[in-house]
Order: C-alpha cells, then sequence, then structure tokens
C-alpha cells in the first residue's frame, strides 16, 4: 500500500470493518454486523449523524424533518424500522388535487394549459413503460419542453420534474427520465399520498431513527472524521482521516459516487466506478417547514399546492394529527439554486408571500417557527435527494452496480436494488452490505480452517 509521507495521522485505529459515512445505509450496515459481533467502527466527515435524514423540533415542540421523511408505498423496511425503534407512523392527507398557481392566479384544473401537461404526462408514462426512442438518450428534458405549446404547461411540468427529482432539466436526458418514471411507477406515483412515495410520516421526525441507531452504536461512530483516501491490498484496507489512520480487514463505502469521487483510492478503482463517480452529479433541493398553532388553512382549503412564478415549488400539510400545524416546502433543480441568492428573509418571503395568497389568510406569513435547509450547499451531503445521471451518460441509472472492488464494498441508496433513492433503499443497501462482508469473513474463516499449518 502507499501512503503519502505528508500529513501523517496522529492516531492509529484496528477495527474488522471500516463504514464510510453515517447516513442510514452506513448505519444500519454498521448495527447489523455489530449485532453479529463484528467488531465495527463508523466514520463520519460531517459532525452530525444522518446524512440526508435530519430531524428537528419546532418552537412548539413537534417534530420535523428537513431531509427525508415520508414513508413511501411498500417501503415495508423503513416501516418495520420506525415500528422497532418505537416511532408513530401516520398516513398523509389526501388532497382532492392540487392546487396550481402562476402568473399569481389559480390554474383551473380544466384550463388548456393543465390538460396539455396531463396529456404529456400520460405520454411520458406510456413511452416510459414501453421503452424510451433511442434520440430519448441525446435530448434533455429543457430541449424536449421547447416543443410544449403553452408556456404554463411547460413550467408546470419544468416544475413537477424538478420537485419529484430535483435534476437540473439541462443535465437531465429524457432516456433517464424515463427509466426514472418507470422505475418509481410513474411521475405522479413519485408525488402522490396514497399508494405513492408520499403515503405517510412519522411522527418523531424520520431523522430520529438514524440519531437512535447512532446511539446504539455508541462510540463506534466518530463523527467529523471525513475519510480522504483509502489503500487496499489482499489483506485489508487503510482509511486515512485528517487526524487518525483505520486499519481493517473491509470498508463499507456508502456515500454516492459523486460525493465518494472525493477519496483518493491507491489503487485506483476500475473504469466502470470512476465512470460513475464522472457521470453522476447529486440533486439541487432547497427544504423549508413552516409550523403554526394548528394547520387552520384547513378550513378553507384542503390540498397540496404547485407555484410555478419565480422559483416553482410545491408544498405539502404534513402536519402531525392533532398536532400543530406544518406546510412543508419543496424546490428542486435550478429553481432550489435561484434562492441561494436570496437571505432567510428573502427566501422566506418567497415561498410564504405566493402561499399566503393562495390559502387567503396572511397569517400565513407569521409562523411560529421556520426551518429550512439547502441541501446543495451542505458540503458533506453535497446535495439530493438523490445522484443523477449526467445527460449523455448511459451511467448512472438506478439502481448502481454494488459489486465488491477487492476488500471495498459498497452501501448507499442508489445502489439499492428496490426502492434506491428513498430511505427504503438506503437500508436495503445496508443491509445487503453487511450480509456481503458477514458472508466473507464466514468464507475467509472456513478457508483459514481448512488450510494447513
Ligand atoms: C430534502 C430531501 C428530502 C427527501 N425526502 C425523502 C422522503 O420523503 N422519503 C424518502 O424515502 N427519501 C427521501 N429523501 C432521500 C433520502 O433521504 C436518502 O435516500 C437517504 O437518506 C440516503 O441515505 P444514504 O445512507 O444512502 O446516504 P447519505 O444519507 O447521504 O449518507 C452518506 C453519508 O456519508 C457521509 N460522507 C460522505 N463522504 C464522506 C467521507 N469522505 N468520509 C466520511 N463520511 C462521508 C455523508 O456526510 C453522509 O452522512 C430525501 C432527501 C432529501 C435531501
Amino acid at each position: 500500500m502507499v501512503h503519502s509521507p505528508n500529513d501523517k495521522p496522529a492516531t492509529t485505529l484496528d477495527t474488522s470493518v471500516a463504514v464510510v459515512g453515517a447516513g442510514m445505509s452506513g448505519l444500519i450496515a454498521a448495527r447489523a454486523l455489530h449485532r453479529q459481533g463484528i467488531d465495527v467502527l463508523v466514520l463520519e466527515s460531517a459532525d452530525r449523524t444522518g446524512g440526508r435524514m435530519m430531524a428537528e423540533t419546532s418552537a412548539l415542540g413537534s417534530r420535523l424533518d428537513l431531509g427525508g421523511q415520508w414513508v413511501g408505498h411498500g417501503h415495508h423496511r423503513f416501516s418495520a424500522l420506525a415500528a422497532e425503534l418505537g416511532a408513530t407512523v401516520f398516513p398523509m392527507r389526501t388532497p382532492k388535487r392540487p392546487i396550481v398557481v402562476g402568473d399569481a392566479r389559480t390554474i383551473s384544473a380544466v384550463s388548456p394549459s393543465m390538460l396539455t401537461a396531463a396529456a404529456i404526462l400520460l405520454a411520458w408514462e406510456i413511452r416510459a413503460k414501453r421503452g424510451a426512442p433511442t434520440r430519448w438518450n441525446s435530448t434533455t428534458v429543457q430541449e424536449w419542453l421547447r416543443k410544449v405549446p403553452t408556456v404554463e404547461a411547460r413550467r408546470l411540468l419544468e416544475v413537477l420534474v424538478e420537485v419529484s427529482t430535483t435534476a437540473d432539466l439541462d443535465r437531465l436526458s429524457m432516456d433517464a427520465l424515463a427509466k426514472m418514471i418507470h422505475y418509481q411507477g410513474g411521475l405522479s406515483t413519485m408525488l402522490s399520498t396514497n399508494g405513492g412515495a408520499q403515503e405517510s410520516l412519522i411522527i418523531e421526525g424520520a431523522g430520529t431513527l438514524t440519531d437512535k441507531i447512532a446511539a446504539e452504536l455508541g462510540p463506534r461512530v466518530l463523527t467529523s472524521s471525513r475519510v480522504t483516501s483509502i489503500s487496499r491490498d489482499d489483506k485489508g484496507v487503510v482509511l486515512r482521516t485528517p487526524s487518525t489512520l483505520i486499519r481493517a480487514s473491509k470498508a463499507i463505502v456508502s456515500a454516492p459516487p459523486p460525493v465518494s469521487a472525493k477519496i483518493v483510492f491507491d489503487p485506483p478503482l476500475p473504469a466502470g466506478r470512476r465512470r460513475l463517480e464522472q457521470d453522476m452529479y447529486m440533486g439541487s433541493v432547497y427544504k423549508a417547514v413552516a409550523v403554526y398553532a394548528h394547520p387552520f388553512w384547513r378550513a378553507t382549503t384542503d390540498a397540496e399546492f404547485m407555484f410555478l412564478d419565480g422559483p416553482g415549488f410545491a408544498v405539502f400539510d404534513t402536519s402531525p394529527p392533532g398536532g400543530p400545524g406544518h406546510m412543508c416546502v419543496l424546490v428542486g433543480g435550478r429553481d432550489a439554486r435561484e434562492l441561494d441568492r436570496l437571505d432567510e428573509a428573502g427566501r422566506r418571503q418567497a415561498v410564504l408571500g405566493p402561499l399566503a395568497a393562495a390559502v387567503g389568510s396572511a397569517e400565513i406569513l407569521q409562523p411560529a417557527s421556520w426551518h429550512e435547509k439547502s441541501w446543495h450547499l451542505d458540503e458533506h451531503a453535497c446535495g439530493g435527494y438523490s445522484a443523477l445521471p449526467s445527460a449523455g451518460s448511459t451511467e448512472g441509472i438506478f439502481p448502481l452496480p454494488s459489486d465488491p472492488i477487492d476488500n471495498i464494498h459498497w452501501a448507499g441508496t442508489e445502489t439499492a436494488s428496490e426502492h434506491a433513492g428513498y430511505i427504503e433503499g438506503a437500508i436495503e443497501s445496508g443491509e445487503r452490505a453487511a450480509r456481503e462482508v458477514a458472508e466473507a469473513f464466514r468464507r475467509d474463516t472456513a478457508a483459514h480452517r481448512r488450510s494447513p499449518r
């Protein structure tokens, strides 16, 4: 193994398995190995655990999530984990239909623009099911949308794709979008409550689950420990953080490819993995939650909202049953980055202003507490909801390959065989990586027993 003679870490630690990343997938992998009596150490670059999951407490004492939160339809592992950790799952309120606001006015569901957008969505879903035409690989969503006859219909489709994928529309090919739609069971499923990706919520906050797993692992989780390099040979792996050198038999890397690309691997990773790292990027997403004494808007409106003017965004009523009112705002892709130019008060006004007008109540402008996070500015997660394939690339379509490379195993939601991109996928990938490592240890032990002394 080759180590740089400079920057010699002060401390050396030995463990059986070093896990890079204390998001859901890394923590699940570490917990599974620890429960089997395998020595494990989790190295997390941020000063907190949870990765793309993060719960906060509002001024009114309710819990809310600034990262992943919804339990989707069929997310059985996520539901089981919530039950195991004593969390309470409640169903999302199902609105009759989203209220779409453009040009500061409500757009009717039967307007020509809405009907055009609906027809295009249906056509996309049919193409996605049948297999996208080859020319879609070299056509970006932005280029394709230029054909849409009305500005309003185009903007609605833009915002819908941005909020559901967090992609930049000029970096996402129609082919990748079709594959995402097919994989997720339809764009409407990606954004819908009953039977969709947003079926239920957790009263204590989904981020509570990663907090609890990290607490179970206790001192085996080291935060503020960014892994900068991983060397490997047939005996094991050596990981370096700025302060520590960690020797292990195996490593599990749980950061998505565009983020793990910052780690120096020695010897370099095979070309296939390097292409994934180069051809993918993290989505851009801004999430905010406004908290009110009670969900007063329900007296007049029972709906989700989609706003098309300025930075387009979606708003969902995520209020816990019997608790305070929660309005959850999601802005994706370039629109999310446009908000970076404003200060906190400006961002708050940009989303609550149009919402107040749509609900017809200035009370919306005065939440008891306001919580926000721009994930693309987070230097550890680097974005969300997930890693995305660049336009023109045939790499990076979910699920990503997860074959181990020597003693390095891969976790992370992007590698999940089911529900990749979601918390469910993160759990599945962590369980699979732990299984791979435990089986490899069993094989090594059996071979060791068989070998002559
Ligand atoms: C705003 C937002 C909303 C979302 N909403 C939902 C939702 O409602 N439902 C749902 O199912 N999913 C949702 N998701 C997606 C979900 O949060 C993720 O799929 C899941 O949390 C990913 O977990 P992970 O362990 O795979 O990756 P991560 O959580 O990204 O974990 C990787 C960890 O590795 C760490 N790391 C990176 N590089 C290094 C290094 N060199 N050394 C050490 N540590 C390193 C990172 O800091 C991070 O903690 C959302 C995501 C976001 C951002």
